[in-house]
């Protein structure tokens, strides 16, 4: 658990990380994700991949999202992490749910072929793609594109909408902000064509220990159902909170 250094200060750990945020992982999935993280910290080391380089940052940051993400995926989906960057959604994804087909598709080309000696690595059967994510739906189709920290909803909305037969939803992660981008995009007419809902949404941050209320504010999501339609609800109550937004044509899930 929590080790002691030389001066006596306590160093954190993947298990402290995972056990101060509140998630329970068992094995081998724990030490797979564990080493994902020391993999991608290597490989950090000769090319920029990721500014999370503690375990505080990877579970608190990377593993709650990817975890949230995890419950809302389909056995036998086929699943493209567009913006993958060091693999964030999809690697995590991908050892937490191996009964989904995941891909990776990067378009800085230095950048996916790191990727792909980590996913090498891991000894994981994940595809990465030296392209731009959106240029793949000319060939491919998916059944749902995640992504996270690529570009705004407006952006994302507009490079995927022209491919919309090639995936049946977006799977997107947002912090707050996302109100905002909606705003945007609605305003410039961009989801017009797309149904928007609210599948997750989670206080960011170690449960408990900031914001009083964010438990109860979680608790309001959960009351709701799975599913919060995002277009007339007041979500005033899921201010602050990280959310994963799906995406779909409009009438596709209706
Ligand atoms: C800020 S990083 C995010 C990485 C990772 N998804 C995360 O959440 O930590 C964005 C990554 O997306 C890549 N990217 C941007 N637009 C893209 C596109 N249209 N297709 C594929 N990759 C793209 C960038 O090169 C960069 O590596």
């Amino acid at each position: 658990m929590t080790q002691p250094t030389e001066n006596n200060e306590l160093e954190e750990t993947f298990e402290s990380a995972l056990l101060r945020y509140g998630m329970q992982l068992d094995e081998p999935l724990a030490g797979e994700l564990r080493r994902y993280a020391e993999v991608m910290w290597k490989f950090n080391e000769q090319l920029n991949l990721t500014r999370h380089t503690t375990w505080d940052l990877y579970v608190g940051r990377d593993l709650r999202d990817c975890l949230q993400l995890a419950h809302l995926v389909q056995p036998g989906e086929v699943v493209l992490d567009l913006g993958s960057g060091n693999g964030v959604p999809g690697i995590p994804l991908a050892i937490l749910r191996p009964d989904v087909e995941v891909s990776l598709a990067e378009s800085v080309g230095k950048r996916a072929k790191v990727l792909d000696e980590l996913v090498t690595e891991l000894n994981l059967s994940v595809p990465v793609y030296a392209s731009r994510g959106e240029h793949l739906l000319e060939d491919f189709r998916f059944s749902t594109i995640v992504s996270r920290a690529v570009g705004s909803l407006m952006k994302f909305c507009k490079w995927v909408e022209p491919h919309s037969e090639s995936f049946d939803r977006l799977l997107l992660i947002k912090g707050p902000k996302w109100v905002e981008e909606r705003a945007e995009a609605r305003h410039h007419g961009i989801l017009k064509n797309f149904d928007l809902r609210v599948l997750a949404s989670y206080p960011l941050g170690i449960p408990g220990a900031d914001e009083a209320g964010s438990g109860e504010v979680e608790q309001v999501a959960r009351e709701r159902g799975d599913e919060v339609l995002a277009d007339d609800d007041d979500l005033s109550d899921l201010q602050g909170q990280g959310v994963i937004l799906q995406l779909s044509r409009k009438g596709r899930f209706a």
